[in-house]
């Protein structure tokens, strides 16, 4: 009797800056084969991950094994939600939001080791506008920034933050009506950002105290702010502290509505798209099964905020964030930050 479970590794051979034959090398030398079978896919075009999971869950694959980033994990968790199929990670990615929530290492032998160990967690996801997301999703200066990140890489992560944050001074924030279980409020805001799990990626914690298990959503609201509350906006997104901020109003529900004045970006887990005035958010609770660490406090490095703003603007070349973007998708979204420029604009 065959009792060893079975792996489908699902690579995206564009995410994030991992070698990733090296990854595969790994996998191969360090999974353990008394306990696992494996076999391992590419992903060839943007959305294929999600095919290629649901495929692995028709033939009973125990443990689909994302390898990327948080775009090639909402592709893939996508697909296990509710299922008996469990998601694990080897985070490749340039944000990497819910490994590092999960304390999933972004060392790949250790992450390996993780999978060895294969304790399975229930973790909550959420749903915005019939789009599942597992970090984060947002409007406002949030969906803007994820459209000029699809078009950053060329210029490199510094310049891109130091864009963002020019930007910023000059984005107009929208009225926003909330709808959430204790009523109706409406905020001046400049961005609005549902939270599954606490950070955007790269240790920018945009919501500090979200649980992936609490089945709540942890919602962020940035209210309109000067040049002089940047510097410590900026390091309360690093310090984990932003909620402390006094242009920050946070809220948690399970589910809210958010109305807008007009239709707009939005985006699910970094990825951005188009979307009506109203837009339903809501968290399913224990919706997927993860591999993660059984004692993340074993596995959590200590806090560095330096680290974590280096993490975030890095030294590394990103050249190859361009090209974790598939090209219609950036053209798309390229087209798009357009037409939202010219209308803040105008
Ligand atoms: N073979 C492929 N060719 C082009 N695009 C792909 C391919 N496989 C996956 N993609 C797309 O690449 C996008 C980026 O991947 P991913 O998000 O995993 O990496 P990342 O952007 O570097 O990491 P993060 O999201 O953590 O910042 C995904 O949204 C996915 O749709």
């Amino acid at each position: 009797m065959n009792s060893r479970q079975h792996i489908t590794f699902i690579v995206n051979p564009i995410s994030g800056t991992h070698n990733k034959h090296i990854i595969l090398q790994l996998v191969d030398e360090l999974i353990d084969k008394e306990r696992y079978s494996y076999i391992v896919r590419g992903t060839e075009y943007a959305g294929h991950a999600s095919l290629l999971a649901e495929e692995a869950v028709r033939q009973h694959a125990d443990i689909v094994v994302a390898i990327g980033g948080d775009g090639t994990i909402n592709e893939v968790g996508r697909s296990l939600v509710h299922t008996n199929t469990s998601m694990g990670i080897i985070p490749c990615g340039s944000g990497n939001g819910l490994a590092r929530h999960l304390h999933i290492p972004l060392d790949p032998k250790k992450a390996i080791d993780i999978l060895n160990k294969g304790f399975v967690k229930k973790i909550d996801y959420g749903i915005i506008d019939s789009h599942p997301f597992f970090c984060t999703c947002g409007v406002g200066f949030d969906a803007f920034v994820s459209l000029k990140f699809a078009d950053s890489g060329k210029r490199g992560l510094a310049t891109y933050l130091e864009n963002t944050l020019r930007e910023s001074l000059t984005y107009k924030p929208e009225t926003y009506t909330i709808e959430n279980s204790s009523g109706t409020v409406s905020y001046k805001a400049f961005l609005i950002a549902c939270a599954n799990a606490s950070q955007y990626g790269n240790n920018a914690y945009i919501a500090p105290q979200a649980s992936l298990t609490d089945g709540m959503m942890d919602v962020t609201i940035l209210e309109p702010f000067t040049v002089l509350d940047v510097p410590a906006l900026s390091f309360q997104l690093f310090n984990k502290t932003i909620d402390q901020n006094s242009r920050i109003k946070t809220m948690k529900d399970k589910s809210i509505v958010i109305h807008r004045e007009s239709e707009g970006v939005f985006h699910f887990d970094g990825d951005p798209i188009m979307g009506g005035k109203d837009l339903k958010v809501e968290i399913i609770q224990g919706g997927l099964n993860v591999v993660a660490p059984e004692n993340p406090r074993n596995t959590m490095e200590p806090f560095s905020l330096l680290q974590h703003f280096t993490d975030f603007v890095g030294q590394r070349p990103i050249s190859s964030l361009i090209a974790a973007r598939h090209k219609q998708f950036l053209q798309l979204n390229q087209n798009l930050l357009r037409q939202l420029s010219n209308k803040k604009k105008n």
